[in-house]
């Protein structure tokens, strides 16, 4: 593979790919790296530490035809738009894609190699062309929870999501500051002054919150100091969307033969950039609490438990501890009440490195025979 090229990769999740790249000196490996735009074709090319071309038109078919590898942040529409074109002029390339599009097609594998290299492996050996990124809640699930799943333990899961604001984009993040603010400004007066009445702040807080004024454009409804229990569109089932990947993604990721249920509610929470997800796992059978944290914690080299005492889980496992971070800590693990086969489980990470981009430069390093 010497022409790699990437698309949407000035976007949040692009440029955390591309920051992850730099950092790890992954760009040592491509012979020739050409980054396209849909907006300024002709422009700038990103700074990599050594010469490249000026950005290419992502529209143009006949020149990302020449390139061995596609690497795409550029999202869904992107894709439906571009990609079917491309396998339709007969490209043979590698498509490596962050969008949800492609990901339970048949052609297609969902890449988390930490959980499922030999899945990847066996693609490869096989022939399969496109490497899609798992959505972020089922990857950071199983970064997680991957030994309990490796061992055949899980007989069900059921989640129950906090995710954070940048999962809808970066337009989501500034809306969320600014409902902070303005919460915050229509208080001020009140909050400088110690002998106010809390009630009163809070009748005024939530008026603030109800009130047309209040930024809700991107969101469609107040999030800051509130929550949304439902992400993304409605399927049949009554679930929404980002629920029902939960089932079919994880399990199109371990290759399972008998689905493995999982499913549960998603909630968006404000958040910056991590999602948090508390588990009720239904194991197959009664296993000791020091196994279970020894599968847990080894299955990876990025996730940890965290003991299940107050002052590490507030200390390791909040949005605040991991932002930014690769690190997994899986917490709060005890045998509930329902039974000793019933496990809970709390885990954060941050959803734009292992969430979005990771998989993405790992499954390209794979590709090209360097990991
Ligand atoms: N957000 C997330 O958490 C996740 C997203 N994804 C997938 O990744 C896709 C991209 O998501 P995301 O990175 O959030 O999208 P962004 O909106 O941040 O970026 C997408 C594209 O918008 C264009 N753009 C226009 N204005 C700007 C600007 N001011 N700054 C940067 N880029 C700009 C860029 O294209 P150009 O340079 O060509 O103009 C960019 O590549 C999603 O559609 C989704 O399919 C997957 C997993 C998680
Ligand atoms: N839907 C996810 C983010 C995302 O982009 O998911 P997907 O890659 O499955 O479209 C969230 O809102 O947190």
């Amino acid at each position: 593979m010497k022409k790699v090229g990437f698309i949407g990769w000035r976007g949040m999740v692009g440029s955390v790919l591309m920051g992850r790249m730099l950092e790890e000196n992954d760009f040592a490996h491509i012979a020739e790296p050409v980054f396209f735009s849909t907006s300024n074709a002709g422009g700038k090319a990103p700074n990599i530490g050594r010469e490249v071309a000026p950005l290419g038109d992502a529209f143009d078919i006949d020149a990302l035809g020449e390139l061995d590898a596609i690497v795409s942040c550029q999202g869904g529409d992107y894709t439906k738009k571009v990609y079917p074109q491309l396998r339709e002029k007969g490209w043979d390339g590698y498509w490596i894609d962050a969008a949800s599009s492609l990901r339970m097609d048949d052609d297609a594998l969902i890449v988390l190699d930490p959980v499922n290299r030999g899945v990847i492996d066996r693609g490869i050996d096989a022939g399969v062309k496109n490497y899609i990124g798992g959505n972020c809640t089922v990857s950071l699930m199983l970064m997680g929870l991957g030994g309990l799943f490796r061992e055949g333990l899980v007989e069900w899961v059921s989640a129950q999501t906090y995710q954070a604001a940048s999962g809808s984009g970066a337009k989501h993040m500034r809306e969320l500051i600014s409902q902070m603010g303005a919460i915050r400004d229509g208080v001020a007066s009140e909050l400088a002054d110690p002998a106010s009445a809390i009630l009163d702040i809070d009748r005024k807080v939530a008026d603030t919150m109800r009130s047309t004024a209040f930024p809700t454009a991107e969101f469609g409804a107040p999030l800051a100091g509130s929550l949304l229990p439902w992400i993304d569109t409605q399927v049949e089932s009554g679930q929404s969307r980002e629920e029902w990947k939960a089932q079919v993604e994880a399990n199109k990721i371990l290759g399972t033969d008998s689905p493995v249920p999982v499913d549960g509610t998603c909630v968006r929470i404000g958040s910056m950039r991590c999602h948090s997800q508390a588990f009720t796992v239904k194991l197959k059978k009664d296993v000791p609490m020091g196994d279970i944290e020894q599968l847990i914690g080894g299955a990876n080299d990025w996730v940890n438990v965290v003991p299940n005492e107050r002052e590490a889980t507030l200390e390791q496992l909040t949005p605040t501890a991991v932002t930014g971070k690769l690190d997994i800590p899986v917490g709060r693990l005890r045998k509930l009440n329902m039974g000793p086969e019933y496990l809970n489980a709390f885990t954060v990470g941050d959803q734009l490195l292992w969430g979005a981009a990771e998989p993405l430069r790992r499954v390209l390093l794979i590709l090209l025979g360097k990991l």
